[in-house]
């Protein structure tokens, strides 16, 4: 059975601009989404800033009306069947907020139960139970204001799981985690298909979404460019191979000759403390090093590799083509 299901999903919004003479204009924010997450499936929403990935999920989770198309969570409309939706449902979005400071881990999912209407005679089981998925048993009676940013996101998704929704919507659930919570993280994303939920992720981290997704969709300016696995994304663009290549003090005239070699399809710049690595997509088949690094004439070079194309090279391929 299909978990989710968007059809032809838009959204527009009034915007006012102006101070003296105030104009209204209309935001397309979504133009026409669709897509179908299977049950037990992890689905990936990516795309950049503005994209529509926030407005697509406010609608499946009931809290934005579509200004036209349809949505179905586990066969009911979001619109239609607003209470049967938010009773399967779960959403987790990103950042701090939603948890009470001063209270402790444990005190806030009891909290949480009641507000959610979570029988008392399960309660404790099943706080038990979330404590342990998202490895946060043993710290249950610490207040949460002494958590880190990691441990916090794992709270959050223990309460958006306290209903034992199906399926769980998680907006960017990673953002400002550092390394190793955000390690911990994706261990606990990942352990929420082990226990058969249906999962929708947003993220901006490439190799986040590579990990997890079974299937991802790319959305650019409200529409979707590409969807598949990662692997069908990765083989979807032309990119045949990348150097990276080390440099210390480049200036933006060589970038700019280095992206105008044969077979260069884009140069970015990766600033890595005092080390600038130059990125260098080229075309399938093509040999650039040997002209890059004569466009390097007089910088000083580090370390010169070659790699395969990850999911971040067709993604920005993907969302920057015109
Ligand atoms: N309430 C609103 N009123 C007016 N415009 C809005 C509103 N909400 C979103 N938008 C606009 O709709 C577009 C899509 O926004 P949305 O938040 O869905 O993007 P996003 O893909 O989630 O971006 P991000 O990665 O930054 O979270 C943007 O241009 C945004 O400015």
């Amino acid at each position: 059975m299909t978990a989710v299901e968007a059809r032809d999903l838009r959204r527009t919004f009034l915007t006012r601009t102006g101070v003296l003479r105030r104009t209204a204009k209309e935001v397309e924010a979504v133009r026409g989404v669709s897509f179908e997450i299977e049950r037990g499936e992890l689905f990936g929403l990516l795309g950049p800033n503005g994209a529509g990935k926030t407005t697509t999920i406010k609608m499946l989770i009931t809290l934005l009306l579509p200004t036209s198309g349809t949505a179905r969570v586990l066969g009911h409309d979001v619109v239609d069947d607003v209470r049967e939706v938010r009773r399967r449902i779960g959403y987790v979005f990103g950042g701090d907020r939603g948890l009470y400071e001063r209270l402790s881990a444990l005190d806030n999912l009891r909290y949480f139960s009641e507000l959610y209407g979570v029988p008392p005679r399960e309660q404790r089981a099943r706080i038990g139970e979330l404590l342990e998925m998202v490895g946060l048993t043993g710290r249950e009676r610490e207040r949460v204001e002494g958590f880190s940013r990691g441990m916090r996101q794992r709270l959050h998704i223990a309460r958006g799981l306290l209903h034992d929704p199906e399926v769980l919507f998680l907006d960017e659930p990673s953002i400002g985690i550092d390394p190793v919570g955000a390690r911990e993280l994706r261990a606990t994303i990942a352990s929420l298909i082990d226990v058969g939920k249906t999962v929708l992720l947003t993220t901006h981290y490439m190799f986040e979404a590579d990990e997890l997704c079974d299937r991802i969709a790319v959305i650019r300016a409200g529409e979707i460019v590409a969807e598949g696995t990662p692997a069908h994304l990765k083989g979807l663009v032309s990119v045949g191979s990348v150097v990276e290549i080390e440099t210390y003090g480049v200036a933006d005239a060589a970038v700019t000759d280095i992206g105008a070699i044969a077979g260069v399809k884009s140069v970015a710049v990766e600033e890595r403390g005092q080390m600038q690595v130059l990125i260098v997509r080229c075309d399938a088949g093509a040999q650039v090093t040997q002209a890059a690094l004569a466009g390097l004439d007089g910088v000083r070079v580090g370390r010169v590799g070659t790699r395969e194309p990850t999911l971040e090279d067709a993604y920005v391929e993907l969302v920057s083509r015109t």
